[in-house]
């Protein structure tokens, strides 16, 4: 139906053209841009197609209601770990879109260079100013300071729903190694993780740390996506076979749940693959991502303690959780994207994505 609008659209744009009735420039524009954001060609032709996911029913499926019984924690305890000297925002982002979709305690752990920054930009967020990087270091003090960082986030792991490993983490080789322990430690209390920006740096570098670990979900970018084909599938990405390549490439690193972002989120646990193509924002802002993993963590621990409370009663598929987390959590992020930019057009940021947030939720799952 899209494609055929579209193609109309196209038939009428190409022959006014040939005919010399090519129209203003801003209605050309405006044209051009109608053409971009529903999309002639490629990957949004999957909205309606056998792969896209049923998103707005998963929403509503796993979003819990508000019940006055529930006590604080039963809707979600989220940590982010990340944040460094360069960057504050991205794990702020991603903690702070965790709490306005329903989480109801999200912490950071970051340097103690990040932490009063992160403090200062809300007061919701419980802030750990654990994390050392290499140059506050001195070699003979490492062994013993990475153990101290590790226990500082074991002590609060059997706590967490989900970590969100990686916004705002920064490459600093010392504190990777002191992610590396953290990861591992996640994965000795199934606890499921999400492993974006930095910590995709990190863990393409060393596969083994998600390996296998079917409560892991990476979420690479365009970039980050690249690192991981060139790794895993020693070629490079084929966008001819987008769904084939991500089924493998799941399927290579032991059925954990890749998102691909992009034009057309895909997703994919290695045993199917679904997309979530509803329309976004064309404003590319950073932080988006950031917000993406905050929004996956929160979905993810919902589909698990529903999945765990109601085994076998669950009528919706896939049935994987890291699958429902995801579908779910770019399914509300690019619709809180579109009102942004509906309200603020070119000057669209992530911090008015963010507070499109709950409204997005209200949209589909409304509260009461
Ligand atoms: N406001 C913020 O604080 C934001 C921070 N962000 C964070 O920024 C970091 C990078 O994410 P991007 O999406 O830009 O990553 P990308 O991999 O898309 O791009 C980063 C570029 O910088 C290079 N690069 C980054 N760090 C480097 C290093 N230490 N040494 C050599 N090359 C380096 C990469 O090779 C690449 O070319 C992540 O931690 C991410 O979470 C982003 O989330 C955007 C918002
Ligand atoms: N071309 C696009 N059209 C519509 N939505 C998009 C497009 N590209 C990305 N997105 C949406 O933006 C979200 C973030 O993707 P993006 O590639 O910007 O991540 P990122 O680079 O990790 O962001 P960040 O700046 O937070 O690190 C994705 O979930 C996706 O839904
Ligand atoms: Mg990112």
């Amino acid at each position: 139906m899209i494609v055929k609008h579209d193609m109309n659209y196209l038939t009428v744009l190409n022959s006014a053209i040939n005919h010399k009735l090519a129209p203003p420039l801003a209605v050309l524009r405006r044209q051009q841009f109608l053409i971009r954001v529903l999309g002639v060609g490629g990957e949004n032709r999957m909205q309606g197609s056998k792969f896209e996911a049923d998103s707005d029913n998963i929403l509503r499926a796993i979003t819990p209601v508000l019940d006055p019984n529930r006590h604080k924690g039963q809707a979600g305890k989220v940590a982010v770990i990340g944040g460094c000297r360069e960057y504050t925002g991205a794990p702020y982002f991603a903690a702070i879109s965790a709490l306005k979709i329903g989480a109801d305690l999200s912490h950071v752990f970051c340097t103690k260079d990040a932490a009063p920054v992160i403090k200062s930009y809300s007061p919701e967020l419980i802030v750990h100013p654990v994390l050392e990087e290499s140059y506050s270091v001195g070699d003979r003090d490492k062994d013993h300071i990475s153990r101290r960082v590790v226990a500082e986030v074991d002590k609060w792991m059997e706590r967490f729903d989900c970590l969100v490993v990686g916004p705002g983490l920064g490459r600093d080789p010392f504190l990777l190694d002191c992610v590396s322990e953290i990861i591992k430690q996640a994965r000795q209390s199934n606890v499921p993780v999400i492993i974006d920006g930095d910590g995709l740096f990190l863990v393409t570098n060393n596969l083994g740390l998600v390996s296998g670990y079917p409560l892991a979900i990476l979420t690479p970018n365009v970039n980050e996506y690249k690192r991981l084909v060139q790794k895993v599938l020693n070629c490079e990405v084929n966008d001819q076979d987008a769904h084939g390549q991500l089924l493998s490439l799941a399927k290579q690193i032991g059925g954990v749940t890749i998102l691909r972002k992009g034009k057309c989120d895909l997703i994919s646990d290695g045993e199917i693959v679904k997309s979530v193509s509803s329309h976004g924002s064309p404003r590319r802002c950073g932080g988006q991502g950031d917000i993406l993993s905050g929004s996956v963590a929160v979905f993810l621990s919902w589909a698990r303690q529903l999945i765990l409370a109601d085994e076998g009663n669950l009528i919706i598929s896939p049935k994987n959780p890291t699958m429902l987390g995801c579908i779910a959590g770019s399914a509300l992020l690019r619709k809180a994207a579109s009102l942004a930019f509906e309200d603020r057009k070119r000057s669209t940021l992530t911090t008015d994505i963010i507070e499109c947030l709950g409204r997005s939720l209200e949209d589909i799952c409304p509260a009461c």
